[in-house]
């Protein structure tokens, strides 16, 4: 049967998969969403004994209904074969009673490879299908890890520009590295003076621009997106929760039907949205546990029922969080609306215009399924401080933030569910604060240093996507204002 989607702000036009994939956001600004949830049609039992690969078919073959079996099953192929370094693609490491769902085994050593190693061929295929003859400009905001991931995914890809804007002193030393060293001649990559959200604002503003995009069309570019805004991020996460859950009735943690939490360190919301999504498809996940740093206002939305942005934006050592409008959490609302596409179009624009939003009683009724909490900067040290000398186990910052807010959830409840902490990044990543949490005060040290260091520490291998960036020449320079994003997509799409 086909799946179609529509925007979270208009009721009635509904598009298929990959034109959804194609657009990124709609043209009303909002969100695609699946018009209805789709159930797996294969038992847990047989996709325990599945490949990292079957199993994505299985999830993705449900929602990208216009792919055919051969387009899909090539673009899984190519995505996943031989570009991760471990041979199970999402390895669960036992640690302190939890289960890390390793997601950074891909090329850029973050879970954004998950889904940005299939998403250019997602979009190459849907432009084929929809007879697009634009070149598609790619146009991406991050907090660090989503840039690299789309650039190294997007990079030579023929049809695609891949433009990427970053907070030009909000990011690791290493995500920088990664980011302005990125090969390819269709790749731009720029640092603004502002963060996260500025970026994000500013490239959704440029997707709502009828002048601009006519402008772009007449160039002969129409624009798209990597972010987990666009359902082509989306889809392809759903499937390493479904394969989380399989692996554990494979390996015997877990009987089938067992019921399992999921705690996710969050920024824009993609991920924890992802096991929602997985959840809805039948998946027994309990709880979702909403992790965020001191930028908790995600944690204050579920604890209060309002989304208040107003405050003070905080740089932290879990960067990729550090974000105050988590875009897909409007999906969330749209469903906890009841899929009421005028309620959702009328707290986004409260947002938009006041940056604050309330939902209503029985939209909160809704939301009994996610716990949110929050770890200080103090608290997330002394997580991966913690886990090291209890286990040897090394995390990234942005895992402990999980990690902390797993510990708080277990003592505010008492629940013994076997959990499930979506481990977002490679440690080194973030060598400083890493080896800080680990050491103590470690700034003698060059972040180069701290790496080898750490791989003396954790008793693992320097990653590839480290060793290549020590040397590797700087190729992007460009810094702009934030005011000044569309002028600089203009320059490099060469339109006066
Ligand atoms: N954490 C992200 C921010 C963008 O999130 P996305 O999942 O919507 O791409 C990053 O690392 O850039």
């Amino acid at each position: 049967m086909e799946l179609l989607y529509k925007s979270t702000r208009s009721a009635d036009k509904t598009v298929t998969a990959s034109y959804a994939i194609l657009k990124g956001l709609a043209e009303d600004g909002g969100l695609f969403v699946p018009t209805a949830f789709p159930k797996l049609d294969v038992s847990i039992d047989q996709l325990a004994v599945m490949t990292y690969q079957e199993v994505a078919y299985e999830v993705m073959k449900l929602f990208l209904t216009d792919f055919t079996e051969e387009e899909l099953k090539h673009c899984i192929n190519s995505a996943y074969d031989q570009k991760f370094d471990t041979e199970v693609i999402a390895p669960l490491v036992k640690a302190d009673g939890a289960y890390y769902l390793e997601l950074f085994h891909g090329k850029t050593i973050a879970f954004k490879d998950m889904a940005l190693s299939i998403l250019p061929y997602l979009m190459t295929t849907a432009a084929r299908k929809n007879n697009v003859k634009n070149e598609i400009v790619i146009l991406t905001a991050t907090s660090g890890d989503t840039g690299k991931a789309a650039l190294t995914g997007f990079a030579d890809v023929p049809g695609t520009k891949i433009i990427v804007f970053y907070p030009k002193d909000g990011v690791s030393p290493v995500q920088e590295k990664q980011m302005v060293t990125q090969k390819g001649d269709n790749t731009f990559v720029v640092g603004i003076h502002g963060n996260f959200d500025d970026a994000q604002t500013g490239v959704k503003k440029m997707f709502g621009c009828e002048e601009l995009n006519r402008e772009l069309n007449a160039a002969g570019y129409q624009f798209s997106s990597a972010n987990s805004i666009n359902i082509g991020r989306l889809v392809p996460q759903v499937v390493y929760y479904v394969y989380a859950y399989a692996s554990l009735v494979h390996n015997g943690e877990i009987k089938n039907g067992d019921p399992i939490n999921v705690d996710v360190p969050t920024g824009n919301f993609g991920n924890i949205l992802a096991a929602y999504y997985a959840r809805n498809m039948g998946v027994p996940i309990a709880k979702l546990i909403c992790a965020s740093n001191t930028n908790k206002v995600l944690y204050d939305f579920f604890a209060t029922g309002t989304y208040d942005r107003n405050r003070e934006f905080h740089v932290t050592t879990s960067p990729s969080m550090d974000i105050l409008i988590s875009s897909n959490l409007e999906r969330l609302i749209y469903q906890i609306a009841g899929q009421d596409a005028d309620k959702d179009t009328q707290l986004m624009k409260s947002l938009s215009e006041t940056g604050v939003y309330e939902i209503t009683p029985a939209m909160r009724d809704n939301l009994k399924d996610f716990y949110g909490n929050y770890a200080t900067e103090e608290e997330t040290a002394q997580a991966i401080h913690e886990l090291y000398t209890k286990t040897g186990y090394v995390i990234d910052t942005h895992t402990a933030v999980a990690a902390s807010v797993y510990k708080k959830y277990v003592a505010d409840t008492k629940d013994t569910t076997p959990t499930v902490i979506a481990s977002t990044a490679s440690p080194f990543k973030f060598a400083r604060s890493v080896m800080t949490a680990i050491k103590g005060d470690v700034s003698r040290y060059s972040e180069f240093e701290l790496v080898d260091q750490l791989v003396a520490t954790s008793g693992g291998k320097e990653p590839s996507a480290v060793t290549e960036i020590r040397t590797a020449p700087i190729r992007h320079t460009t810094v702009c204002d934030k005011t000044e994003m569309e002028a600089t997509v203009k320059k490099f799409l060469g339109i006066h």
